[in-house]
């Protein structure tokens, strides 16, 4: 992958082998005119393969907005973004729709479990809207619930799961269909420390197991000593990006 920071060229080229997630110049604002908040003013910033990479910054300072392109949910005002290769800005809606199906996994603080479906189900949602064979499905889906440690909760419905362990069950959804990418917008925000904690260990324990990467947006201090690397965002600018062995 080239160093050229000339957006639109080779630093975005589709070689499949270079960073997960190459972001250059992005801005996005809401609104217009004097009332307009500039969420991102010009963010540039790479996420190397394999990696657990943190996304620190207070609350406002754009970090969902941020994930929001990454994940191709929202589209920037000005610059280009790349996922795995492809860059998203000519994929158009059927193409976006395909990458978040099948190469992004998606977690968030409020979990998102379907309450009427158990564990079990809920983590095999993706496949069946990918239209997965059954079989598979339900060989991966009793893979994944043994992989976050819930096997003997396969047929409990979220609301007889705690928190911890229904972000576990939302961490295997989230894997379900292999992705290259996992994208988590505080997901130990409605839990305690402790078991924030567990789950921020279980993200780590599976981006190695699964060969993933994960893009992490948490303001909680504690939790970024896990991550390969943490970019800080303050006011919709990148300051820091700490790399492995500065901290
Ligand atoms: N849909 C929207 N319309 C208008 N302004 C928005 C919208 N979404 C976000 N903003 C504004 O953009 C800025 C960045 O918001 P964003 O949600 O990305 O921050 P954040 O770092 O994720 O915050 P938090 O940690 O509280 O979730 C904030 O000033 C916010 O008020």
């Amino acid at each position: 992958m080239s160093e050229s920071t000339e957006a639109g060229t080779a630093v975005l080229d589709q070689d499949g082998g270079g960073p997960m997630v190459v972001a250059r110049d992005l801005r996005r604002s809401y609104g217009t005119g004097a009332a307009a908040v500039h969420a991102l003013r010009g963010v540039s910033f790479e996420v190397p393969r394999g990696e657990l990479v943190a996304l620190k910054g207070r609350s406002g300072s754009g970090k969902t907005t941020l994930l929001n392109l990454v994940g191709g949910l929202d589209e920037p005002d000005g610059g280009r973004i790349a996922v795995d290769g492809q860059d998203l800005s000519g994929l158009g809606e059927n193409g976006l729709l395909e990458l978040r199906r099948d190469r992004i996994g998606f977690i968030f603080q409020s979990f998102g479990l379907i309450p009427i479906l158990s564990a079990a189900e809920n983590v095999g949602v993706p496949m069946r809207l990918r239209k997965a064979d059954p079989r598979e499905r339900e060989e991966r889906v009793e893979l994944l619930l043994a992989l976050v440690g819930l096997a003997d909760h396969a047929e409990q419905r979220p609301g007889e799961l705690s928190g911890g362990q229904q972000q576990r069950v939302a961490i295997a959804r989230a894997l379900a269909n292999r992705p290259a990418l996992l994208i988590a917008d505080e997901p130990t925000g409605q839990l305690d420390a402790e078991t924030g904690l567990a789950v921020m260990e279980l993200l780590r324990a599976v981006v190695r197991s699964e060969h993933v990467t994960a893009l992490v947006a948490t303001h909680d201090a504690t939790l970024l000593g896990l991550a390969d690397r943490v970019l800080e965002l303050r006011d919709g600018e990148i300051t820091e990006i700490t790399e492995p062995g500065e901290r």
